[in-house]
């Protein structure tokens, strides 16, 4: 979304983000059970539910739109300048190069020096009750994993610190109490000591394979590896036809199908136990700590009744716990955006701009042609498609390390592929990235250079605000106060309209916008603002191309004639 930003592939964002119709079999497969018991005290009950001042929940509720999915509608006329939602986020990690300086409850910076209180503190106080005074750390205490460290124990590679007592307390509260913190922290720990070995045995071995930041960069997933998967994939699997019909259309293959084809190659990987060394950018770490703290608060909440959208008092618009901020207990409901970027993909490859006979700068978005081939083994792996799928393998990879060796310590289960593609799939797509600093009402607005002067800190979920559709003429902007986002109308809107924020920068002309969103969020931008501008760009090609004009009519929902 906004700065569902950071959510570019496969080098670290830009800036931005993405969701699918609620699906309740995704919600069977996702019944994620780490081994954490449910606390019973974290459960919100219809009676704890405050209203507003006013006695009104917030104004807005869910709607489906065609061709968008679902959106936030207005449930009455909203001033400008109004608060439309208030969220707080399900899960959030804060990126390693602000660790020390970021408090990992309220986000607070203090670029200037480290908090003193650590996270690691809290992990070791109920396994080592001796804890010493640290006088040279600003009358913090100094725990006995810190001497343990000394006398030669296990190094400890996680510093989340908080700035204060209270922020430490809601966190481990949140967390669902001591016990299950000293998991979370073991998981991280687990997370950054994997990977500062991965970086090591990298550095000594061959550096090539690393994840490179620029746009032509390596594929984040080794050819050969490459080879091994998608050959036997491709010519062995025939069962989805994927890239063996010159006749292929990857309209003509339904979601179904596309999901199961990527579960087969998930299940090859696993069962060959393939080793990804791939060494992942910060970008890709920062998302396995995200997906890790999803996965472990989701496991200690309880699956709640999922939203039925047509009921006006739907979860949504409800205002409960945590305060005065909405806060939706589970990952469900969002839209994964897995099967999205294959398709998008898929386009990408058999689509190519209509033949230079006076239309050569029609966009390629806007005048599909068919071009029926196979694309080879390299041209996968090199793919923006096959280069984010090594980098969720290499990621899963990680984690998966991470989470056996916290299992010998601490209670979990065993993490499968399909737990950690549902959380890594929604949370890519939907988490806003935490830019410092904070984005406040009126004056953020997404202009060019903006995200210049503010650093990407980390990154948080906030399943309240998935609904938020994007226009390139947004009418709700977002300001964020501590871990809170909130959203505000940026003029007046009337009952019935629906609200968007922008998925980034809105500044750049129609086809650049269009191609940015269908490269990195894997939707065709049907707002208002692009359909106009569209239909005015083709309207000067109409007379050389008509398939553009008929791209267009499609993008416009019109009956479309044969192309
Ligand atoms: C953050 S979600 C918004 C909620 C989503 N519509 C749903 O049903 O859950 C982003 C997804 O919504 C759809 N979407 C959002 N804005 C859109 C737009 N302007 N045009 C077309 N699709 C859009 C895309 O499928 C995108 O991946």
């Amino acid at each position: 979304m906004d700065t569902l930003n950071k959510h570019l592939e496969p080098q670290r964002p830009p800036k931005q983000q993405s969701l699918l119709p609620f699906d309740q079999a995704m919600v069977s497969s996702l019944k994620i059970n780490t081994g954490i018991e449910p606390d019973s005290k974290r459960v919100t009950s219809a009676s704890e539910m405050t209203k507003h001042e006013d006695g009104q929940y917030f104004p807005i509720n869910i709607r489906q739109v065609p061709g968008r999915g679902r959106g936030f509608f207005a449930t009455r006329n909203i001033a400008q300048g109004e608060t439309v939602l208030k969220a707080a986020p399900l899960a959030w990690t804060i990126s390693e190069e602000w660790i020390k300086n970021v408090c990992l409850w309220c986000f607070e910076c203090n670029y200037r020096r480290s908090y003193p209180i650590k996270a690691r503190d809290v992990l070791m106080e109920a396994t080592n009750s001796a804890r010493v005074p640290d006088s040279a750390n600003g009358g913090a205490t100094q725990s006995n994993c810190q001497k343990g460290k000394r006398a030669g124990t296990q190094s400890a590679h996680y510093r989340g610190v908080f700035c204060s007592e209270d922020c430490r307390h809601r966190a481990v509260h949140a967390h669902g109490g001591q016990a299950k913190w000293e998991c979370f922290v073991a998981l991280f720990d687990s997370i950054y000591n994997e990977a500062r070995a991965q970086k090591r045995h990298q550095n000594n071995a061959r550096p090539t394979t690393k994840t490179s930041k620029s746009e032509n960069s390596q594929p984040a997933i080794e050819i050969s590896t490459a080879a091994s998967v998608f050959g036997s994939t491709a010519e062995e699997q025939l069962s989805v036809g994927l890239f063996l019909d010159s006749e292929f259309d990857p309209d003509d293959i339904s979601d179904e199908q596309l999901g199961r084809w990527i579960d087969m190659v998930w299940d090859m990987i696993t069962e060959s136990q393939m080793r990804f060394d791939v060494l992942l950018d910060s970008y890709h770490q920062d998302i396995v700590c995200l997906v890790a703290n999803g996965l472990c608060l989701r496991s200690m909440t309880p699956i709640l009744p999922v939203p039925d959208i047509e009921d006006p008092d739907c979860v949504v618009s409800r205002k409960f716990g945590d305060g005065d901020v909405a806060r939706e207990e589970f990952l469900e409901n969002i839209k994964t955006n897995e099967t999205e970027s294959l398709r998008a993909w898929l386009h990408h490859l058999y689509t190519e701009s209509p033949p230079a006979s006076g239309s050569a700068s029609v966009p390629a978005t806007i005048a599909p042609i068919r071009i029926p081939w196979k694309p080879t083994l390299s041209q996968i792996a090199h793919s923006r498609w096959g280069q984010a799928f090594g980098a969720a393998a290499a990621s899963y990879a990680l984690l998966e390390r991470a989470w056996k060796t916290t299992a010998r310590t601490h209670q979990l289960n065993e993490l499968t592929h399909s737990q950690f593609r549902a959380v890594y799939y929604r949370e890519k797509a939907n988490s806003f990235g935490i830019w410092d600093p904070p984005p406040t009402y009126p004056t953020w607005s997404l202009q060019p250079g903006d995200n210049q002067e503010r650093e990407c800190i980390g990154f948080a979920i906030y399943p309240t605000a998935v609904y938020f559709n994007h226009s390139c003429a947004p009418n709700i902007s977002k300001a964020r106060s501590g871990r809170t986002m909130s959203f505000v109308s940026n003029r007046a809107i009337c009952r019935d309209e629906e609200l968007f924020i922008s998925y980034g920068s809105v500044t750049e002309p129609v086809s650049e916008r269009r191609s940015r969103l269908s490269e990195y969020f894997f939707f065709d931008c049907a707002c208002d603002r692009c359909i106009e501008e569209t239909a005015i760009t083709v309207s000067a090609y109409a007379s050389a191309s008509a398939p553009a004009a008929a791209a267009a009519a499609k993008l416009r929902g019109e009956p479309q004639a044969d192309v």
